[in-house]
């Protein structure tokens, strides 16, 4: 299946610790970066219309997905969009609340749809509450396989550039459609936090690529106690 005709350049940013981890156990999450990678990464949401992140992080960290750690004249928030298969978000998160006190763009939560009734209740409440439900065509139950459709959707909705925030369920799904499909991600960017978090932490797995390495760096820096580096496709 093709991607999508007009493909967009997709970010993978995100936050881990020395031993690969983004979120504490059970998925709970924990402050990795440091005030200035933070400010970072809020400078890289700024320079991409869309940021993405799973329906786990949308309820368990209640982000805001904005750029307020940036000078006021610098703020430039992307289209919040969160993969919510099962419409779970609660109406009351910040994402819903910034929409309607006019401090955000509205939520685009994007699902497969269903013919459960509770689904479409859901739907209803979430609606009602502000936030804007957009179904896309389910190739197959397969989280992996669905990539292509949802960056279809997003593409057809105006979505030229997406930062993929996490979690590491949505960044191991990327990596391998990006595998299977080719040509999805152009940069990883990932902010390594000074610290263990243990085995019982969440982390990603990056799947073989017919024995080379699918990404390669391309910068490193420092920003307080974080090194930041950013990987590209081997083929990019
Ligand atoms: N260190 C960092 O930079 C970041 C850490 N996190 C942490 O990650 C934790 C949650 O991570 P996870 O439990 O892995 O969940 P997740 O945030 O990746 O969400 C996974 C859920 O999204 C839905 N989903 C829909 N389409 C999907 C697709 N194509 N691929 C994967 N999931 C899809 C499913 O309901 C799935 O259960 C949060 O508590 C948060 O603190 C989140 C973002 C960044
Ligand atoms: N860059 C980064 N460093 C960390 O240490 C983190 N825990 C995260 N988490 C991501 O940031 C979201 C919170 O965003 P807001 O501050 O509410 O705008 C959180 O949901 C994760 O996506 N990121």
């Amino acid at each position: 299946m093709d991607v999508h005709p007009d493909k967009l350049d997709i970010t993978i940013t995100f936050a881990q610790s020395l031993d690969g981890k983004l979120a504490g156990p059970d998925g709970a999450q924990i402050a990795l970066s440091c005030s200035e990678s933070m400010q970072i990464t809020h400078r890289l949401r700024s320079t991409n219309n869309a940021i993405l992140v799973g329906a786990n992080t949308a309820i368990n960290d209640n982000p805001q997905l904005n750029t307020r750690l940036l000078p006021t004249e610098e703020q430039r928030n992307p289209q919040p969009v969160v993969l919510d298969t099962n419409l779970r978000l609660p109406p009351g998160c910040k994402l819903v609340q910034n929409f309607v006190a006019g401090k955000g763009l509205q939520p685009w939560l994007l699902t497969p749809g269903s013919d459960d009734l509770d689904w479409h209740h859901r739907r209803r409440v979430l609606e009602n509450a502000g936030a804007r439900i957009m179904i896309y065509n389910p190739n197959s139950t397969s989280h992996v396989d669905s990539i292509p459709s949802i960056l279809s959707t997003l593409s057809f909705n105006g979505v030229s550039s997406l930062m993929v925030e996490g979690g590491p369920s949505v960044i191991q799904s990327f990596f391998t459609a990006h595998n299977k499909y080719g040509s999805i991600i152009d940069r990883i960017i990932i902010t390594v936090a000074p610290m263990f978090v243990g085995e019982d932490g969440v982390g990603y797995n990056l799947p073989r690529s017919d024995g080379k390495p699918a990404f390669i760096h391309k910068d490193s820096f420092l920003a307080g106690k974080d090194a930041i580096m950013v990987l590209e496709p081997t083929s990019a």
